[in-house]
């Protein structure tokens, strides 16, 4: 049983939460500072002195076929790798410490799961064999740090998303936000004044680990994603703005100071001015670019890689594959936050988090890594430039016209492999053969790709129709020096084809004669000596022998020469002095031979890294086409049409589909429904359509909307529970988004205009995490889009004001569906059981009622999901709840509760008259200010004093 005693030097708190059937040893010390170093074994003092130089970072120790943990980074992994916690001896007056160990082999992969979690890994390997040592310690050096942001190894990546690393550099409200994917190459900067946007942009990019500098004095921590604990504790330095969730890692203030940052860049692009790059007069951009370059190279500069005997001093500068820095501003795309991404469930699903499900889940049929990585952004980013979407839209076009050509595309492009990481890897000197044989085969693919683009017409298709020459050469070149199946490891041989260097065959010659030697021994000793089963063999302790069995042995027939090494139960063993020499001859032929091969191997590799710039552009424009050929491919098959952009405030979707519930549902089962929002005439700025209804308006609320040209700003959306309002209201928002990446929509036709924002307030959920209540995340949600909507903005709203009182959450409805309609006019679609909202449509011009019709049965209804116009003149609420079982007793007495209800509620005349009094007022508000709040009188029976229980 677990028996950590109670001194003062084994503090308990780092055993944390382990599971006790993890712990199998008793031990004393579980924190390496408090230990006497004296007193520790050899081994134990230098895992020690090493852990004291990575004290931030899982120290991984190389012990034979293990990486082992000792001490708190024990307890640690084998928490967090749910491994047994076990111990060992560190000294005889030290006693048994805490040990958990990872088979070596299964490396990468925990290291994966540790990174992930957000842990940075320092792997200290032995840098000796240990055979060859004796009577001291083997030499150990670490070889790898690793932390989240700056993973390069391939099992530890998503082959389908970037890996970013950022930097954020906040004044005031004004803030700085640099991001890398090392394993791309992409760099980017941005700068921008509301902190607010600063969250959004990170939520965006979900980054793998944030820098920040601080004035801090433990640099180098490393705060995981979601430690309360450690964030309250770092909360002076860590901004409030910045999100609990990521990885942040506290640097100095020294890299992040404008000029040693911009030195810094200037220095790594070779250029005299950072104009080019588009940030010359943006410092807090600069400042968080140079100070996430400084932190890469020295965390890339410290790291050397040993492979199985690899040994390579990595430079600095020539590992770190960066493309130019690149400075791009929030306002070049659709703003879309970071609860209107998770509301329209873009990347992944709200229930569960998942990737099925997700739009992106519904149109991904990209074939390459690297095209899947771009659908991604495309998705999070999409366009506010007309021409750049109708660039997108014409080369999907022509894929769908011409079906041959996306799948003769589609074809050729599986057999690419991911050009931006595999050149990342040889710049950074991680690639291993196989490695550069997938390069080399891909670059030998790319005229044939060139030469599909040459019969297209459209934009992204003619970028692909010249590949610089070079890169075929850089390919032919691979292929032709690498062999078609390397190894895995490089210093083993077997890299290199034979006739591409002398040296190379020479030294093969020699060691095939070597080997046919020793592989014609056995024969011809077998014939001179007449033992016919005589054999030579192979082991590692004594390399070759000849074996005799023990009979034989026995006899006098063992030559002279024979020199006996090894006795077993059936067999003696000998060598020859002829055969040690070979053997010696051979091995060292063989070590020589592999030098070479991996010699010639670091040559292509560094060859391919200085191609790097070529590469990166043409492995885009290939990743561009798969996302255009995976977009067009499912604009046939789910049957798409290609949607008219106009500069115009419009949002006209006929027969409209949801992109995923209708993948979810067996073919012709999903409802199409039309959409019209945004009057054509009603231009931004005409805020005539927002007047008032005149009182006496005898118009029927439920006007038809369709197939009527009037198209209004705000819609409100009624129809009972699970008749398809969300759906609906979803499918709107998707439409716009994907229109604006670029691609076709689920629709008969659609013309849309441009939204410079989509907002979303969909049913919320309490958020733990910030202690908020259901309905204050709903507030706060409402009063960020009333803050920011603009005209040009899509805003859906999916219920407001049920997470209070029901007369106070009809009234923040009403009031915010009305300041959408008259002040913002932004196209809003407002879905609710407020049936009451349908009044709105009888005072406002630019307001109107849709529901979702349903048929109503004696004992059912049957949901048609069919949007019409008109609203529900009541909520099924009570039906739904007879349905579900509640007693009838109860049914009944709530249907009582309803008449009364009805009988006394006049909102609407009150609404009416307070709305009279507004208009008559409007000429005096406009004159002194806009902006003024307006004043609306209920003039209802005093709702407090219905006696609803009469
Ligand atoms: N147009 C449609 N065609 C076919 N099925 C649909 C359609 N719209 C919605 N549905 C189906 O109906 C289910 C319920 O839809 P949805 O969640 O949109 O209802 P709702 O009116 O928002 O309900 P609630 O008011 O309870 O939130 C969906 O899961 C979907 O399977």
């Amino acid at each position: 049983m677990t028996d950590y005693t109670s001194s003062p030097d084994s503090p308990s708190n780092l055993l944390g939460d382990l599971p006790e059937r993890l712990v199998k040893h008793t031990v004393r010390y579980a924190d390496h500072r408090s230990v006497d170093r004296h007193e520790l074994t050899p081994m134990m003092r230098h895992y020690v002195e090493m852990k004291d130089q990575y004290p931030h970072a899982l120290l991984l120790y190389r012990v034979g076929d293990f990486f082992e943990t000792f001490f708190q980074d024990a307890i640690t992994v084998a928490r967090e790798l749910e491994l047994v916690l076990t111990s060992k001896d560190a000294g005889q007056k030290i006693g048994r410490v805490p040990l958990s160990g990872i088979p070596h082999h299964a490396l990468d992969r925990y290291c994966a799961l540790l990174v992930e979690k957000g842990y940075a890994v320092a792997v200290c390997d032995q840098t000796e064999d240990a055979a060859d040592v004796q009577g001291r310690l083997v030499q150990r050096e670490v070889t790898r740090v690793i932390t989240p942001g700056t993973v390069l190894e391939e099992g530890m990546l998503n082959a389908r998303r970037n890996n970013y690393l950022a930097a954020v550099v906040i004044a005031g409200t004004h803030w700085g936000l640099a991001i890398a994917d090392i394993s791309t190459g992409e760099f980017l900067t941005t700068q921008s004044s509301e902190l607010e946007q600063l969250s959004q942009e990170l939520m965006r990019l979900q980054p793998s680990e944030v820098l920040v500098p601080t004035n801090a004095p433990d640099l180098g921590g490393l705060l995981r994603p979601g430690d309360k604990e450690a964030r309250s504790r770092v909360a002076a330095d860590l901004p409030d703005c910045l999100p609990i969730q990521f990885c942040y890692t506290m640097r100095s203030q020294a890299p992040f100071a404008l000029a040693e940052a911009k030195q810094r860049l200037l220095e790594k692009f070779r250029v005299r001015s950072l104009e080019g790059m588009g940030c010359e007069h943006l410092p807090l951009a600069v400042r968080a670019a140079g100070g996430l370059l400084e932190y890469l190279e020295n965390t890339l500069k410290s790291e050397r890689r040993k492979t199985e005997g690899e040994k390579q001093n990595r430079d600095s500068h020539s590992s770190l594959l960066l493309q130019p820095l690149c400075t791009y501003t929030l306002t070049e795309y659709l703003v879309i936050d970071h609860q209107t991404r998770r509301n329209l469930e873009i990347t992944q699903t709200v229930r569960d988090g998942t990737f099925h499900g997700s739009l992106l889940w519904a149109l991904d049929r990209t074939v390459t890594a690297m095209g899947g990585r771009m659908l991604r952004r495309w998705l999070l980013q999409p366009l506010l430039d007309i021409a750049a979407i109708q660039a997108r839209q014409d080369t999907i076009q022509e894929l769908i016209e011409n079906g041959s050509l996306r799948q003769n595309f589609q074809q050729l492009l599986k057999r690419i492999y991911d050009l931006e990481r595999l050149t990342g890897r040889a710049g950074s000197g991680t690639a291993n053969a196989r490695d550069l044989v997938a390069l080399g085969d891909s670059l030998c693919k790319l005229p044939e790709v060139a030469a599909l683009a040459a019969a297209g017409r459209s934009p992204y298709l003619r970028a692909l129709q010249s590949v610089p020459p070079e890169l075929e050469q850089l390919g032919r070149h691979l292929q032709a020096h690498l062999v078609e199946q390397p190894p895995l490891y490089l210093t083993e041989g077997n890299l290199i084809r034979s006739g591409v260097n002398t040296q190379l065959d020479e030294l093969r010659r020699q060691v095939e004669a070597d080997q046919q030697w020793i592989a014609q021994l056995e024969a011809s000793e077998r014939q001179r000596t007449g033992i016919p089963n005589l054999k030579v063999g192979y082991n590692k302790t004594f390399g070759y022998y000849i074996s005799i069995s023990r009979a034989k042995a026995k006899g006098d027939q063992v030559p002279e020469g024979y020199i006996r090494k090894q006795t077993l139960t059936n067999e003696e063993r000998y060598i020859t002095t002829e055969l040690k020499e070979k053997e010696t001859a051979l091995q060292h032929a063989q070590d020589v031979l592999n030098k070479l091969e991996y010699d010639i191997f670091i040559e292509l590799r560094s060859n391919v890294a200085e191609y790097a710039e070529i590469i990166r552009p043409i492995a885009q424009a290939v990743a561009s086409i798969d996302v255009l050929c995976a977009l067009s491919e499912v604009a046939v098959y789910q049957g798409y049409c290609r949607p008219e952009i106009v500069p115009t405030r419009e949002i006209h979707i006929t027969d409209g589909r949801h992109p995923v519930v209708e993948q979810s549902l067996p073919a012709g089962f999903f409802v199409p429904n039309s959409a019209m929002l945004g009057n054509r005439e009603s231009g931004i700025g005409n805020r005539e359509s927002g007047k008032c209804k005149s009182n006496n308006s005898t118009e029927d609320p439920s006007h038809s909307l369709l197939p009527t040209s009037h198209s209004p700003d705000l819609i409100i959306l009624t129809g009972p529970n699970a008749s398809g309002k969300s759906c609906y209201l979803r499918q709107v928002g998707l439409i716009q988004l994907m229109a604006q990446m670029g691609s076709f929509v689920p629709a008969k036709s659609a013309t849309l205009g441009v939204c410079d924002r989509i907002f979303t307030r969909v049913g919320a959920v309490d958020d733990l995490a910030t202690g908020q209540s259901t309905f204050m995340v709903e507030m706060n949600e409402t009063a960020n889009i009333l803050n920011h909507a603009t005209p040009k903005s899509l805003v859906l709203l999916d219920e407001i004001g049920r997470g209070t009182a029901t007369f106070d959450g009809l009234s923040i409805a009403w009031a915010v569906a009305e300041y959408l309609a008259i002040e913002i006019r932004s196209r809003t679609i407002f879905a609710t059981h407020y049936h009451e909202l349908n009044e709105l449509a009888s005072i406002l011009a630019n307001v109107a009622n849709y529901q979702v019709t349903v048929k109503e049965l004696p004992d059912q209804i049957i949901f048609l999901h069919q949007v019409q116009p008109g609203g529900a003149d009541r909520s099924y609420g009570i039906e739904a709840g007879r349905l579900a079982g509640l007693p009838a007793s109860v049914i009944q007495r709530a249907k009582q509760v309803m008449t009364q209800i009805e009988k006394h509620s006049h909102i609407a005349v009150g609404l009416r008259q307070g709305n009279k009094k507004n208009h008559k007022n409007s000429q005096e508000k406009k004159a002194n200010e806009k902006g003024e709040n307006y004043q609306i009188n209920i003039e209802s029976d005093d709702l407090e004093q219905l006696d609803i229980f009469s």
